[in-house]
């Protein structure tokens, strides 16, 4: 896996809104065959990175590489071989959902009848309704659909689960597990903590246009941040500790401690951590 060669590479990368801060230099790699998360809060900069990414946005400053070629001089051939799915899902309302997927499978002058129909029997799309017929939630799922189904070397996905129920968002996942067993790369951003410790190997914390962690969720999960619970004086007390063991121990030794629990945290007590930081 290590050795594999990154297929995403971001180096350096700054975009500003006029006096407004998108990101600012943004680093970060992915490996082939990855499932990459990217966690930030609302306005963290993960939409801005990744329309940079897809050179659908200009930026001032940093070089971007996808699947080896330049994000800005051959974004017309990196479109053709990603599937996006942006956060917010813009269609022709009056469109009918087969023609919107037939159209996303054109722009790619690829033949995906085979694996829409699948996709729609999964997602239980109807194909003959319009887009304007369709609650958020199945329209997001027709987005998917659209990214999906030319089965891309990269599937980058913005926010991907939000508004869908929990029987698709397992439906989604599954098919994120396939694509990526068949060597599809994933790149999603999320807020749900929980969907990127149970199905991204790696993942990047941004927080005010800055990734402030990029590791193996493994090791973020195994980062030297301890939460402590501990009851004092009949008052439960919960915190983050990221010092040295013996200078803990040796401030609790100093209390009226009556019980105490130190444990790793969960991947939402550390991102709160560099949030709260
Ligand atoms: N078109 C724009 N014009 C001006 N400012 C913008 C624009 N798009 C984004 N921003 C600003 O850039 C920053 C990063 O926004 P971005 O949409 O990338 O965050 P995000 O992490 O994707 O947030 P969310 O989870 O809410 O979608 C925010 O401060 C936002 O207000």
């Amino acid at each position: 896996m290590e050795s594999r060669e990154n297929i995403i590479e971001i180096r350096d990368l700054t975009k500003s809104y006029g006096k407004k801060r998108g990101v600012e230099s943004i680093s970060l790699s992915v490996k082939e065959g990855d499932i990459f998360g990217f966690l930030g809060q609302n306005g963290a900069g993960k939409s801005t990175t990744i329309r940079s990414m897809l050179g659908l946005i200009h930026y001032q400053k940093g070089e971007i590489h996808m699947l080896q070629m330049d994000a800005v001089r051959d974004q017309k051939e990196i479109l053709r071989q990603v599937g996006y799915m942006p956060s917010e899902v813009l269609f022709y309302p009056s469109m009918k959902v087969k023609d919107v997927i037939a159209f996303a499978a054109r722009a790619r002058k690829r033949d995906c009848f085979n694996e829409a129909r699948r996709l729609c029997g999964i997602f239980q799309v109807d194909g003959e309704k319009k887009i304007e017929e369709l609650s958020l939630g199945n329209r997001k799922k027709v987005s998917i659909i659209c990214a999906m189904q030319h089965r891309p070397k990269i599937l980058i996905l913005d926010e991907p689960t939000s508004g869908l129920d929990p029987l698709m968002q397992e439906a989604f996942f599954e098919l994120i597990l396939e694509y990526n067993r068949q060597g599809t790369t994933c790149f999603l951003s999320s807020h749900v903590l929980s969907e990127v410790k149970s199905y991204c190997r790696h993942a990047a914390i941004i927080k005010d246009g800055k990734i402030v962690r990029t590791d193996s969720v493994e090791n973020l999960l195994k980062s030297d941040v301890r939460c402590v619970k501990i009851k004092s004086g009949g008052r439960k007390k919960e915190f983050v500790y990221t010092g040295k063991m013996e200078e803990l121990i040796h401030e609790l030794a100093g209390m009226q401690v009556e019980d105490v629990l130190i444990e790793e945290p969960s991947l939402d007590e550390i991102f709160r951590h560099y949030y709260e930081k």
